[in-house]
C-alpha cells in the first residue's frame, strides 16, 4: 500500500507552513512545485524540512542535459530528497537528472503518463510505455502515472517492475484512492487536503491507505 504524498500547491509561505504542520503526522512526503516556489521562493524548502518529511521538487524538468543538471543540482542543494522530470526530452536529459539525484543520495522520478484529459493526446498509450521503459533504462527510481486511469498504471507496472510508481489524480481529479492504492507506491493528493476545512482530518482520511 502506498505512501501518502501531499501536493502542497498553495500560494503563500504562511498557508504552506500551516497546512504542512496540520497534515505532517499523516504524511510520508511533501511535493512542491512551481505554484509555491514562484510565490514563496525555493528557500521555502528550509522551513518545510523542519517537519522531518522528505521533500519532492515537482519542476517537471524538461530541458537539454546540461540545463537539467544545473536545475537538479540546485534542487538537491536546497534540501529536496527527490525531483520529478519529464521524459519526452529523451534519455540524455533524464540521465542528467538521475545523475544529480544519485550524486545527492536522492531520487529521480520520470513522468511517464499524466493524469489529466489532455494527456490522452500525447502522454499516454505507447508513448507512455516507451517513457516508462526509458526511465528504467536511465536508472530513475520510478515514474509518475495517473490515478485517474488505473488500467494504465497496471500496464506501466508491467514495464517498470519494482521501480516506484507515484500517482497523482486522486480526489479532485476523480481518481479513486481505494482502487489505485494497491497498484502504486505513493499516492499524491493536493486539493483534497490543502483546500479542506480541516487539512489534518483530510490527510488522516487518505492516510488510511498507507503501508
Ligand atoms: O500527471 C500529473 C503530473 C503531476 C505530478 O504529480 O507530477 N500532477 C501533480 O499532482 C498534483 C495533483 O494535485 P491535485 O489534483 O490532487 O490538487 C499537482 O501538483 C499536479 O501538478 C498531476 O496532477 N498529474
Amino acid at each position: 500500500m502506498p505512501d501518502l504524498i501531499l501536493a502542497l500547491d498553495v500560494l503563500s509561505r504562511e498557508e504552506a507552513l500551516s497546512v504542512a504542520e496540520a497534515a505532517a503526522p499523516h504524511l510520508d512526503a511533501i511535493k512542491i512545485g512551481y505554484p509555491l516556489v514562484l510565490a514563496a521562493g525555493l528557500d521555502i524548502a528550509a522551513p518545510l524540512s523542519e517537519f522531518g518529511i522528505p521533500l519532492i521538487a515537482d519542476f517537471k524538468v524538461a530541458d537539454i542535459p546540461n540545463t537539467n543538471s544545473l536545475i537538479a543540482q540546485q534542487v538537491f542543494a536546497a534540501g529536496f530528497f527527490a525531483i520529478i522530470c519529464q521524459g519526452f526530452c529523451g534519455s540524455d536529459s533524464v540521465a542528467a537528472c538521475v545523475e544529480a539525484a544519485d550524486d545527492a543520495g536522492g531520487e529521480c522520478y520520470v513522468v511517464a503518463e499524466m493524469s489529466h484529459p489532455g494527456a490522452l493526446e500525447f502522454l499516454s498509450g505507447k508513448n507512455a510505455e516507451l517513457l516508462a521503459q526509458m526511465a528504467v533504462d536511465a536508472g530513475a527510481h520510478g515514474i509518475i502515472a495517473p490515478a485517474t486511469r488505473p488500467e494504465r498504471v497496471q500496464t506501466l507496472r508491467a514495464i517498470i517492475g519494482d521501480k516506484k510508481i507515484l500517482s497523482p489524480g486522486v480526489g479532485a481529479q476523480g481518481g479513486d484512492p481505494e482502487t489505485i492504492a494497491p497498484l502504486i507506491d505513493g499516492m499524491i493528493v493536493g486539493r483534497s487536503i490543502y483546500t479542506a476545512e480541516d487539512p489534518a482530518e483530510a490527510a488522516r482520511t487518505y492516510a488510511r491507505f498507507r503501508r
